[in-house]
């Protein structure tokens, strides 16, 4: 069974060398939809995949970051960088091209990363993250599955180590240490009630 939970943000971005004119010269921003897709042949002690509250803590934190921020792309014009972070305290660095389809791979491997290190205590049973959907506009969208998130070769490579968040956005996590956490892939243990 699948179930999916949506999260929204509103980010400003640069798409780089992109056809599209106003996208690759202009700094510009959208109303992201993601969806969030978990599955399991198994329900837990509340007859439920997992609980769409637990999925409001540490995911919901992790996309929220995202939320009335920019996203740089390291690879940028130093200059640019330089100027995005000194007037905008809330920034993220991504070491690829910030289009639809590498936000919806970002967040697989962070949310992947997230349920690998999750203690699962209600009686959930092999949660998988099945995919993300990143909705850009109402129009376009970028579907995420496994293969796609760890195709280094035909995708790019995407190491949790090479995104950086600006201390404003960790600031405001409810686990300022979370990213440390998932770097140093520490057990995250979820709250008894939410
Ligand atoms: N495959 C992708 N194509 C485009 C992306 C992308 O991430 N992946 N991104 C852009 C731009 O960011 C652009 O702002 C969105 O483009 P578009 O869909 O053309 O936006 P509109 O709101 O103008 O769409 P309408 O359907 O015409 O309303 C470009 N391409």
């Amino acid at each position: 069974m699948i179930i999916r939970k949506l999260f929204k943000f509103e980010n400003a971005h640069i798409v780089r060398n992109c056809t599209s004119r106003r996208c690759s010269r202009s700094i510009h921003g959208h109303s992201y939809k993601v969806e969030v897709k978990l599955s399991s042949n198994y329900l837990d002690n509340g007859e439920m995949v997992y609980d769409f509250g637990l999925m409001k803590v540490t995911i919901k934190d992790l996309i929220d970051s995202f939320d009335h921020a920019i996203t740089l792309w390291a690879k940028d014009d130093d200059e640019y960088i330089e100027y995005a972070k000194k007037f905008s305290e809330r920034w993220i660095v991504l070491p690829v091209n910030p289009s639809a389809e590498q936000f919806s791979r970002v967040f697989f491997i962070m949310i992947d990363r997230v349920l690998n290190l999750m203690e699962f205590n209600n009686g959930e049973k092999e949660v998988k993250l099945h995919s993300i959907v990143v909705h850009e506009t109402d129009t376009g969208y970028a579907e995420c599955f496994r293969e796609d998130a760890y195709n280094f070769k035909g995708m790019g490579e995407i190491k949790l180590e090479d995104i950086v968040f600006s201390d404003r956005i960790k600031e405001e996590w409810n686990d300022s240490r979370l990213w440390d956490k998932l770097l140093r892939e520490e057990k995250l243990t979820p709250p008894k009630e939410i």
